[in-house]
């Protein structure tokens, strides 16, 4: 059984407009999307800006009102409030979060930001509490004298070392990674990189992996999704959606990542153009001549896209 599976699950938000605000319209920020998580397995959700990775991972921990559809966690469906507090999922569940100076208190001690989840689920005497703080701050690598600074008196590096800190207090099962890298320098999103992997061998704990960039989780993620306009496109394995892209989408995040042989840029920069100008005349990649989003078709064991009959080769109109 896998550890969360979420379900043709839909958020849409009402858009309000008129003299009496009513509802004139809404926004399908995530509108159908379904895959599973198992133990100790990162998956990849990755796509452009609004195209609904950040909702999907709010919903899933529960900070987003579900339109439609079910998450699963061990089996129990958790948008049931009841389901929630049986199998402790508020605990299980934690979150991490692109922008670590606004996520983190700034007029709170480190003490404090990480022992917070552990005051809110344990019960723990204020010894206990302290020591296993500083069992976290070790386990990411920062010093003991951490415990009375302030979020601004560290790096953004250190502080997502915090963010992770904080969440992995409760022992969580599952960590919804929101972009944690993105406000990084390259070198030091290598390292917070690293230390989030080797986490997750220590903890055996699973990763929703939520990025706009196909270059950064390749080296996480066991499995991708790839999501434009609220819904999944393609998903697979690493390999399949890296050595054999099927969605013109897919391949264009796959084009976006630069080239680092200096001999090969050229020949890069060709076939970025060439992926550009098929996607820009293909948007029947994504719906069909009613107008109907396309279904995801098994192209192997593993590996799954949203094709159109005649594989893509037309340029269909937009209808949706
Ligand atoms: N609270 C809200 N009310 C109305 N619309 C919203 C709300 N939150 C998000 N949206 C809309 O839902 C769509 C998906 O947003 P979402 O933040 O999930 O995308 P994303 O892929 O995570 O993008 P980004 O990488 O920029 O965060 C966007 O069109 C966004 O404008």
């Amino acid at each position: 059984m896998s550890l969360i599976e979420v379900k043709n699950l839909k958020v849409h938000y009402p858009i309000r407009g008129g003299f009496f605000n009513r509802v004139v319209d809404e926004v399908k920020a995530v509108d159908g999307v379904s895959f599973s998580i198992d133990e100790g397995e990162t998956v990849g959700l990755v796509g452009e800006s609004g195209s609904g990775k950040s909702t999907t991972g709010k919903a899933i921990i529960g900070l987003e009102e579900v339109t439609s559809g079910s998450i699963l966690y061990k089996g129990k469906d958790v948008v049931k409030k009841s389901h929630r507090r049986s199998m402790k999922y508020d605990e299980a569940v934690q979150m991490i979060f692109q922008d670590s100076m606004s996520s983190l208190n700034p007029r709170k001690r480190v003490e404090d930001i990480i022992a917070e989840p552990l005051r809110n689920f344990g019960n723990l005497s204020k010894d206990e509490e302290k020591l296993r703080v500083l069992q976290l701050l070790d386990i990411v690598g920062l010093d003991a004298d951490a415990l009375y600074k302030y979020p601004h008196q560290f790096s953004g590096g250190q502080r997502q070392r915090i963010g992770v800190a904080r969440a992995v207090a409760t022992d969580p099962k599952l960590i919804i990674a929101d972009e944690p890298v993105s406000a990084l320098d390259l070198s030091v999103q290598a390292q917070v990189l690293n230390f989030m992997k080797k986490i997750q061998r220590e903890f055996n704990i699973s990763y929703l992996f939520i990025s706009h960039d196909l270059g950064v989780v390749r080296h996480m993620c066991d499995k991708i999704a790839i999501m434009n306009r609220g819904r999944i496109v393609e998903f697979g394995t690493r390999d399949d959606i890296y050595d054999n892209p099927q969605h013109i989408y897919t391949k264009r995040l796959l084009a976006a990542i630069p080239e680092t042989n200096v001999n090969n840029r050229e020949a890069h920069r060709k076939e970025r153009l060439k992926i550009e100008a098929e996607y820009q005349n293909n948007q029947s990649a994504y719906y069909d001549a009613d107008g109907m989003a396309l279904p995801l078709v098994q192209i192997s064991d593993t590996h799954f896209a949203a094709l159109p009959e005649d594989g893509g080769q037309t340029n269909g109109e937009v209808n949706g």
